[in-house]
Formats: C-alpha cells, structure tokens, sequence
C-alpha cells in the first residue's frame, strides 16, 4: 500500500494535484467546517477551485439536512451552492427506497411506509421521493422511558403502535433518540421490516470535539437483532457513488474525493475508482489513520485551506 503524500506547503505538488482533476467531491463535517464553525479559508479555496473551471459536489453523511437544507447552509456560509451539487445520505436512502427497493421487493408494495429513527432531512428526502414515512420527528416519540401498557400494546402487535404498513426500518443520526423509538424498530424489523440506515458512521465531529454519531442510534438493533446490520446507503456505499456518477457523469478518473475519515470518506474514494483522494485533518481521522491505517489516501494536507498554496 502505497504511502500518502503530504501536500502542505508544496506549492508546486499542489498545483500538480489540481491539475490532474476536473471534479472535487467534498465531504462536509470535518472539512469545510465543525458544526456551525466555518473553518478559515474555505471559501477562498471553493472559489479558487471554481474559478479555475473545476466542478465542486458536497456529499456528507449527515442525515439531518436535506439538500435544500444543505443549500440554505451552504450559503450562510458564504458558499454559492444549488440543490444539485448537495448528495447527502438521507437523499441517497430516499432514492434507494423510492427506486431500488421495490424492485428486488415487490411485497413492499403492501408495506410501502419507512420508520424513521432521525431527524427532518430523512423525512424531507422521503417526501421528495414519494414515500411515505413515520416516526422521525414525530412529537409523541419523544416521550422519555416506555409506558406499561407501551409493552402491552407492541408484544401484541397492536396496530395504534405498530403500522402494519411499515416495510423498511432507517436509522440516521437522531438528537431525541430513546428508548421507545429503539423497542419499535426492533419490533418492525422482527416482523419482516428491511433495516437500513442511511450511514454508521461511529462519531459526529462538532466544536473541535467528536460526538456520537448516527451508528449509535443503529448499534442498540445491531445487539438487539443478534448481530444482523442495516445495509447504509451514505459513504461508503458505491450506491450512491453510482447514484452520484448517474446523476453527474463524471469521469472516474479526474474526480478527486475529499474528506476527513479514512472509513467512509476515503474508502468511498478508493473503492469507487476515483483518480484520487485527498485527507484533511480538521475532522474525524488523525495523520497516523492516513499513513498507517488499511484506507489510505492518496494525499493528505493539515486543513483544505492549505491548497490556496497554489496561487
Ligand atoms: O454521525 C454522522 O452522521 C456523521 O458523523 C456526520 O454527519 C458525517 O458527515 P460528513 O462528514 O459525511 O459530512
Ligand atoms: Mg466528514
């Protein structure tokens, strides 16, 4: 496995990187910003890559905004982006639902509804799609603890708590998770619902610090379930690589991947065939995961601003 190259301050490695790439796809937590914290030099370095013709999509696991979300985001922060070049995890899963599913499913036709373990970017992309939904940021699932008769009702099967519509389960990363949203997934899935989720990713970066992640929500079924795991649909899933390839028509071969974790990030990047991949770390992964880890980046740089070394 080849070592990767470390970028930072080689003005003219840099602009042999850029030159060998037509398409930049950007992960977003952990490399244009930490939560609401804009990292310095972002938007110099997206209107540097712009302005010399490169074509730049965002694509993050994060489930809880959906594209226009992202937009809405995006330009808050001072980067022009439209509908079109936001792919996040949640689209990715409300395409697969929508699209792929019923295909290999057919009996889903009488099951048509997705339970939602997350937040309203899920709920968003499903309605895009056309797919009906529950759960998600349903008021009455935020209760804390479980009532006895909750047991009750479930154990039974009763359909004023259990949907007999209810065909997939998908899990994304949800702030008001518990204990009651966790019994009914399990019950769906026990009783023939599809597990998905829209990525595991272990740690949510925020602040500077890590936090948890959309797995931990999965993670309780995976135990529950016997070890049985959803199949994610975010990165590194060439799902949605295929999904965003359909979409852009790229060529493999000048698309770049940047991202801040070896596990998803990268792996999407290397698995989908990508010219290359590029390593930041003001996010998740640290210098010694990119150099001696089993997912290796092509390239690594300290932080993304440190590509504006090729002007
Ligand atoms: O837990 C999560 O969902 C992820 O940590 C997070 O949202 C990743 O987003 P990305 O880095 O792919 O933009
Ligand atoms: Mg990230």
């Amino acid at each position: 496995m080849s070592q990767p190259q470390y970028l930072t301050g080689q003005k003219e490695s840099i602009q042999d990187f850029l030159s060998n790439y037509d398409i930049f796809l950007f992960d977003c937590d952990g490399v244009l910003w930490s939560g609401d914290h804009l990292f310095d030099g972002t938007v110099a370095t997206l209107e540097m890559l712009r302005a010399a013709g490169k074509r730049v999509v965002f694509v993050t696991n994060n489930s809880t905004k959906s594209r226009k979300d992202y937009c809405k985001k995006l330009e808050g922060m001072g980067i022009p982006a439209t509908e079109e070049e936001v792919f996040g995890s949640s689209y990715s899963a409300a395409v697969y639902i929508a699209r792929i599913l019923p295909e290999r499913h057919p009996d889903l036709k009488s099951k048509p509804k997705v339970f939602v373990i997350g937040e309203s970017g899920i709920e968003q992309e499903l309605d895009s799609e056309g797919v009906p939904h529950i759960g998600g940021t349903d008021p009455s699932l935020r209760r804390l603890g479980i009532d006895p008769d909750d047991y009750t009702k479930i154990a039974a099967g009763d359909p004023t708590i259990l949907d007999p519509e209810v065909g997939v389960v998908l899990t994304g990363l949800d702030f008001h998770f518990n204990y009651l949203k966790m019994c009914l997934a399990y019950h769906y899935i026990k009783r023939g619902a599809i597990f998905l989720a829209t990525n595991i990713d272990s740690t949510l970066p925020n602040a500077g610090a890590l936090f948890a992640g959309a797995g931990t929500m999965s993670a309780p079924l995976v135990k529950m379930l016997g070890g049985e795991e959803p199949v994610a649909l975010g990165k590194p899933s060439q799902a949605m690589m295929d999904a965003i390839e359909g979409k852009f028509k790229f060529d493999r071969s000048r698309t770049c991947m940047v991202g801040d974790r070896a596990n998803t990030d990268i792996r999407f990047g290397l698995e989908g065939k990508l010219g290359g991949t590029l390593g930041v770390l003001t996010g998740v992964s640290t210098k010694e995961e990119f150099l001696e880890g089993d997912t290796r980046p092509h390239f690594y740089v300290d932080k993304l601003s440190d590509l504006l070394a090729a002007k």
